[in-house]
């Protein structure tokens, strides 16, 4: 188990890591999610001990790391860049952990084979780094990663070079390599959707503290704070008449005092819809049309649509969905 008590980092007269605690069970997968510069990178960097801790205790197992050396921690780390040897083959990269701890040469070759299996380059240990393109280096990189066995893999931004698709994909892969090899993993994003897709458990880090920690599913459901809801995707926020609207058309109980938050899934073009308003603005994508739809008697929301000819001006019937949705507490 790793244990985080107070960790507190600072540079000089800035706190960027401010007396943080968490707790992550071995086999489980924790994403720390922040905007940038909130300290989510010093954070993974004092785990790995890379960064001298100002005041608080960090435990693995048990045991106080307090003065146990990075190389001497058994974590492994990956970077955005992956970081590879670009003069080596593929093989060589993934063997170097395993070069260091002077495992032999069969088993590195069996080792190399089966890790390049796992993420799902079979045959490609001869090429070199620089034929690759930026996912096949990823997963190198990955499998590099996981070759010497680490105790805790620390990842950061580990798919933020990529491109949208592909980084869809990878952050799957990713999810079913750990869960298949049952690697206990700290990942750093700013990005909600990976956290959601690669994580169980996730930390919401806002200007060096944690808002929020608790099952992804819980975090997704119930954020508590404005701060951490717009950071998890809720774009709209409402109260009084206005949020009593939504929420009956949602067919919520009655009033109720406090913010509601709203995703934007949580209104839907539909013409059975109990909700009527005039479009503002229509953006289309690939597989939406999201809308602002200024709803009488509530004001301009966040709405999927679901034909890309919507146009501002035109009026829309809405129905709503209170999975969408979520009261912050008072
Ligand atoms: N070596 C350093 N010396 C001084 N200040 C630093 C140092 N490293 C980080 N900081 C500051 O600490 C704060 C947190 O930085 P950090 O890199 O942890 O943020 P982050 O959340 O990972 O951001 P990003 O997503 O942009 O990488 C920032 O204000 C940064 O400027």
């Amino acid at each position: 188990m790793l244990q985080l008590t107070d960790v507190t980092v600072r540079f000089g007269a800035k706190t960027a890591v401010d007396r943080v605690s968490l707790t992550l069970e071995e086999g489980s997968v924790l994403a720390v999610l922040g905007p940038s510069g909130c300290g989510k990178s010093t954070l993974l960097r004092a785990i790995a001990g890379l960064e001298p801790l100002a005041a608080g205790t960090l435990t693995w197992g048990g045991r106080d790391l307090a003065g146990v050396p990075t190389h001497e921690r058994g974590f492994a780390l990956m970077f955005q860049d992956g970081q590879l040897f670009a003069h080596a083959t593929v093989a060589d990269n993934i063997a170097y952990p395993l070069r260091l701890r002077r495992v032999g040469r069969a088993e590195r070759e069996r080792r190399v084979a089966e890790l390049l299996e796992l993420v799902g380059l079979p045959g490609y240990g001869p090429r070199r780094t620089p034929t690759l393109s930026g996912g096949e280096q990823q997963r190198v990189a990955l499998a590099r990663s996981l070759a010497a066995d680490p105790a805790l893999l620390l990842l950061d931004e580990p798919l933020s070079a990529l491109d949208r698709s592909l980084r869809d994909r990878l952050a799957g892969d990713l999810r079913e390599i750990l869960v298949e090899t049952g690697t206990t993993a700290v990942m750093v994003t700013h990005d909600h959707d990976e956290a959601f897709t690669v994580a169980d458990r996730m930390a919401v880090m806002l200007d060096g503290r944690i808002a929020q920690e608790g099952d992804t599913a819980q975090v997704w459901r119930a954020p508590v704070s404005r701060e951490v809801a717009s950071f998890i995707g809720y774009g709209t926020f409402l109260e009084g008449a206005s949020a009593d609207r939504v929420m009956s058309a949602a067919g919520g109980a009655g009033p109720r005092d406090g913010t509601v938050a709203l995703r934007r899934s949580a209104l839907r073009v539909d013409p059975s819809g109990a909700l009527s308003g005039t479009v503002s603005r229509a953006v289309t994508t690939s597989d939406s049309v999201l809308l602002t739809v200024d709803v009488d008697g509530v004001g301009p929301v966040g709405a999927l649509g679901d034909d890309p000819s919507h146009e501002a001006g035109e009026r829309v019937r809405l129905s709503a969905d209170a999975r969408g949705t979520a009261y912050l507490p008072v």
